[in-house]
């Protein structure tokens, strides 16, 4: 029978979030990372431990049908390749920063600057777009250090909390893209292996449904039930049972996860008690 081959990072930001979310998806891997190929024991699927900059080249040549890749590093050299599902881990920007005391007022700034970088192709059609001419100066990592050493007047880099610029004596002045990390296909993925990789983003999209959304359980008198239900945000159809309580109701409920916090004073206020915030695991359409 065949097997979806599916890629994913070796080691850094992406590994722990890529192997948990495979792992809740209900897919146990046999072997630890340092076999470079594991098959899963319950579901049609070998994993490739790759560096992630490599991934989008096995993914053109055909050697792994997906991945899960930092989406950055797809638009930087991921041509063809496309994105199937946003996985809502990894967030990222990349971004221009120049020194704290630089003047800046706009991409015009960097005409005939140095800019270092490890995102050469993004940084090129950002910069044709705006008419600018800079010179690039590729390197792959510690970026920031680039201007403090003499060797650029600007960097283009991974930003996310912001430490590392500030660290460095950067400031953010321009956002290229933002990131997360996604599943990415093969163009050459085999119509056999799609059906599974159908299986497996039906499987995610129920996970990250579940990841967005709480179950929501309170009690409350029934005459404020209305009320109760009016103040929480996008509640649909919840289920009301009876208390053996004279006169009181539970209320059961999803609502998203983002949500639910902004309302619980009103909630106490209205009556609600015993009010219940349980994580939910799966949530199939
Ligand atoms: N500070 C960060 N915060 C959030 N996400 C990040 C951060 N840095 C990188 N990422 C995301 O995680 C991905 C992997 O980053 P990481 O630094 O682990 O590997 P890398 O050096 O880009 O790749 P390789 O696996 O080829 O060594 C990046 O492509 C980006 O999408
Ligand atoms: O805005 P921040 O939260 O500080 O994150 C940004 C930093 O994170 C990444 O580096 P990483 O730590 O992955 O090191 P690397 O250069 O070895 O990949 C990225 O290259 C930035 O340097
Ligand atoms: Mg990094």
């Amino acid at each position: 029978m065949s097997k979806l081959k599916i890629a994913v990072q070796k080691s850094g930001r992406l590994y722990d979030d890529s192997m948990k979310i495979l792992k809740d998806v209900g897919i146990s891997i046999d072997n630890g990372k340092d076999q470079l190929k594991a098959s899963a024991k319950n579901f049609p699927l070998e994993v490739f431990y790759l560096r992630n900059g490599d991934i989008p080249q096995y993914l053109k040549d055909g050697v792994v049908d997906a991945a899960i890749i930092g989406e950055n590093v797809l638009i930087e050299k991921g041509d063809k390749i496309s994105v199937v599902e946003k996985l809502g881990f990894s967030s990222c920007k990349v971004s221009i920063a120049v020194p704290k005391a630089a003047k800046y007022s706009g991409v015009a700034d960097l005409e005939g600057k140095r800019i270092a970088t490890s995102y050469p192709n993004t940084v090129i059609q950002f910069l044709e777009k705006n008419n600018v001419k800079a010179h690039l100066h590729i390197i792959n990592g510690s970026v920031e250090i680039a201007p403090n050493i003499g060797l650029a007047d600007a960097i283009v880099d991974i930003v996310s909390s912001g430490s590392t610029l500030y660290k460095n004596g950067l400031k953010e002045v321009e956002i290229l893209l933002k990131s997360e990390a996604v599943l990415a296909v093969s163009p050459l993925i085999s119509p056999e292996n799609q059906q599974i990789l159908n299986k497996l983003q039906f499987r995610l999209q129920s996970v990250l449904r579940g990841r967005q959304s709480k179950y929501v359980l309170l009690n409350a008198p029934n005459d404020k039930l209305e009320t109760i239900v009016n103040i929480l945000p996008g509640m649909n159809s919840p289920t009301i049972l009876p208390l053996a309580k004279e006169g009181w109701s539970s209320l059961h409920s999803v609502i998203n996860k983002n949500e639910f916090w902004e309302v619980i004073d009103e909630l106490k206020k209205n009556g609600a008690e015993g009010i219940l915030v349980c994580p939910i695991e799966n949530m199939v359409l």
